[in-house]
């Protein structure tokens, strides 16, 4: 990791979790507790474990994050859940345009800046994803692909104090593979040039690798140049795996 911001690892449990699972978000917080605030640590549970998931990370410090949100604040959206009702049972961050959304529900660029923008709009700071397909790395194109993303995902205006984005190359998440070290420094760098572009060099935005991170591998991946954090998925799912991988980011 580049000295800067506090790093922030991110757990996106994506539909896994019942309510016996809270007693894991019980562990992650006192394990957390333990570590110190160093890093930044966030659980991001399906919606309906949200508010109970709230209440036990508040005595622990543990951040709580939605995994999608409309871009309406309210109305008639069935089965929709607004950036503001995620605010209103306790969470600060909100994951959008991760590529599970923006394959299964035919998400674009211009719908993931709509719900980056409404995320800032009910003051929590969206973790915008970005990342390319196995054939378009093979291709020579990942960073190309990354780019659009990013010119066409991001919030508008752009509050970088408040803004996160996620590195997931879609061909890593789950798969057990990753790319090197050295292919994840060029495209954070990529990025975050991108970003100084758009936000000014001295924007705090932090940007995470996500994609088959795991206790063995997250120390060399989290202190790569210009990562700043992890989104992490099967990983997230039991304290001892996440806690070790935000042991790792210090
Ligand atoms: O949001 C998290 C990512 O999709 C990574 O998932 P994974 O750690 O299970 O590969």
């Amino acid at each position: 990791m580049t000295s800067g911001p506090r790093p922030l690892v991110a757990g996106n449990w994506k539909m896994h979790g019942l309510t016996a699972s809270l007693a894991e978000i019980e562990a992650i917080g006192a394990g957390y507790a333990a570590l110190g605030a160093s890093v930044e640590l966030v659980v991001c549970p399906p919606a309906t474990l949200l508010a109970a998931a709230a209440a036990i990370a508040a005595r622990f410090n543990l951040g709580i994050g939605g995994q999608d949100c409309d871009a309406q604040a309210s109305g008639a959206h069935t089965g929709d859940l607004s950036a503001e009702m995620l605010a209103d049972a306790g969470a600060s961050y909100v994951i959008v345009g991760h590529s599970e959304r923006r394959a299964e529900h035919g998400e674009s660029d211009a719908l993931v800046r709509a719900k980056a923008s409404a995320a800032l709009r009910a003051g929590l700071t969206p973790i915008v994803c970005v990342g390319e397909t196995r054939a378009e790395r093979d291709a020579g194109r990942a960073i190309e692909i990354v780019e659009r993303q990013l010119a066409g995902s991001l919030p508008a205006p752009i509050a970088a104090e408040r803004l996160v984005v996620a590195y997931e190359p879609i061909w890593a998440i789950g798969t057990g593979l990753t790319p090197t070290t050295n292919d994840v420094t060029s495209m954070h760098a990529a990025i975050r040039a991108r970003l100084d572009a758009l936000v000014g060099a001295s924007a705090p935005t932090r940007i995470l690798y996500g994609g088959s991170v795991k206790p063995s591998n997250a120390r060399e991946l989290l202190h790569a140049p210009h990562v700043d954090g992890a989104l992490v998925g099967g990983a997230s799912l039991t304290a001892k795996d996440f806690l070790a991988i935000a042991e790792a980011a210090l």
